[in-house]
């Protein structure tokens, strides 16, 4: 029980995968009948469905090298070229046939800052030699021109009748009797994420060896356990081994913890304290991206121990008093939900004034739409009322759009100011008009008309 469940027991080959027959069935295609001319494939759909498992395991299955680019923080251009831009176009230094370029969370592209990383992925998909699977789970927030250079395979919520027997065989590996009811139970209460259901299972075997549905409700403080219930207990806890166990409870990989843990070093009361704790996270990254080079799993362990236990050290359980602060890249997810935001209003205003329900707008018309908008963007911003964010959503170029949008609004209101003092004056002329009598208005309404 000292190991991340969701690692252990992430999936090696394709057979090991449950549910989302369709999607595995069109990776194992593509891979089978792959060529240089063949478009990559786009992964989008739930949380926790298997698409990153589903990558490593085809690359197995086909004895392809992995190289893999998770680091949002790190998705620059600089990072893309480097990396990926190099594996696909030059061959492999183990001998393997081909090498399989993954670019997980491609979704997260947001701002000035990431221009240049979309940039860069088209770049990639236009030159790769390699084979290339994108991942993301929100596929609206990828640019049009990402998503039409790809092969589209969608996966979805697992049922409950494909995550109940991999629970099982979980069970039955770590030797834990397991009632059926119970796993059902889990099942149902993670909405289609076997990783959140994996999870589950962990926080309710913690010292247990029978699980029925009894031990289920007992263990939710466990499963509610968050990041932020960690983050208090390194920062106010004794530096133990209780700390690492409850970062199993945590949905988040040693990476993001590591992250959070560093954005609130601050919080520590002197300059020495916070030396301490960088050098164990910084000897935690050290085992981390090894973790990854290697894809051996068990050194996360290390690196979850030289983090949670030296931060811990150094804070001397003197707590947190301000709020805990989360790392950049939880900010750039807020962005992200601001975006889907954005488009839902889009959408909305799109489908009244082209007929059509948002649904079909989505899946037909949103690429199209980008770069109807780039050719007039005053005439969309004057039929939709856009808001320089709406405008931005297909622009890419904050400045720009926020000019745009400017100028379109003063157009307007010197349009309205013209309107009302036309309107002031027929409306004067009309009261002249009045005082008068009726026959000298007759005469005039004839002339009013004839000019
Ligand atoms: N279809 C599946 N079959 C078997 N195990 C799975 C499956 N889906 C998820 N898992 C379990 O959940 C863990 C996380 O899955 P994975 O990283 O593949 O999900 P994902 O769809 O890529 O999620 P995200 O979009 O959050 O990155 C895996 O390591 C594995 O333990």
């Amino acid at each position: 029980m000292d190991m991340d469940w969701t690692e252990k027991y992430r999936p090696e080959h394709i057979r090991d995968l449950t549910g989302n027959a369709p999607a595995i069935r069109q990776m194992v295609d593509w891979a089978a009948s792959w060529s240089k001319k063949s478009k990559p494939l786009l992964l989008y759909g739930k949380p926790g469905t298997g698409k990153t498992s589903s990558a490593y395991a085809l690359a197995n299955d086909m004895d392809w090298e992995m190289i893999e680019l998770n680091a949002s923080d790190q998705r620059t251009k600089g990072a893309i070229d480097r990396i990926a831009g190099q594996g696909s176009t030059s061959g492999s230094l183990t001998g393997a046939a081909h090498k399989l370029i993954l670019l997980d969370e491609a979704d997260n592209l947001q701002g000035t800052a990431d221009r240049g990383g979309a940039r860069a992925i088209v770049d990639l998909i236009r030159q790769s030699y390699q084979p290339l699977i994108l991942i993301a789970n929100d596929i609206y927030a990828l640019p049009g021109e990402i998503k039409t250079r790809c092969e589209l395979v969608q996966f979805k919520a697992l049922q409950a009748r494909s995550i109940v027997p991999r629970l099982r065989f979980i069970c039955a590996s770590e030797g834990i009797i397991c009632a059926d009811e119970a796993l059902h139970e889990i099942a149902g209460s993670t909405r289609g994420d076997l990783r959140a259901a994996v999870n589950a299972l962990y926080a309710t075997a913690i010292g247990r060896d029978h699980l029925d549905s009894a031990s289920i409700h007992t263990s939710q403080k466990d499963e509610r356990s968050t990041i932020f219930d960690l983050i208090t207990a390194v920062f106010s806890g004794q530096p133990d081994r209780r700390l690492l166990q409850q970062s199993y409870a945590v949905d988040d990989k040693p990476d993001a913890i590591l992250q959070w843990l560093e954005a609130n070093l601050e919080h520590l009361p002197d300059q020495r304290s916070i030396a301490a704790a960088y050098r164990s996270l910084a000897d935690a990254d050290l085992f981390i991206g090894d973790t990854y080079r290697r894809q051996h799993y068990t050194l996360w362990r290390y690196a979850s121990a030289l983090m949670l236990i030296g931060t811990a050290a150094a804070a001397d359980g003197r707590g947190i008093h301000a709020r805990i602060q989360s790392p950049q890249r939880w900010k750039r997810m807020s962005t992200a939900k601001r975006q889907k935001g954005i488009r839902q209003n889009l959408m909305k205003k799109f489908s009244i004034l082209l007929h059509v329900s948002e649904q079909t707008l989505r899946e037909w018309y949103l690429d199209q739409m980008g770069p109807l908008v780039e050719q007039q963007p005053e005439r969309y911003v004057r039929e939709l009322a856009l808001d320089a964010d709406q405008l931005n959503f297909f622009l890419h170029d904050k400045t720009l759009s926020t000019g745009i949008v400017t100028t379109v609004l003063k157009e307007q209101q010197k349009e309205q100011k013209g309107r009302e003092k036309k309107e002031k004056k027929t409306k004067k002329r009309m009261d002249t008009l009045e005082e008068k009598g009726p026959e000298e208005r007759k005469v005039s309404v004839h002339q009013a008309t004839l000019f």
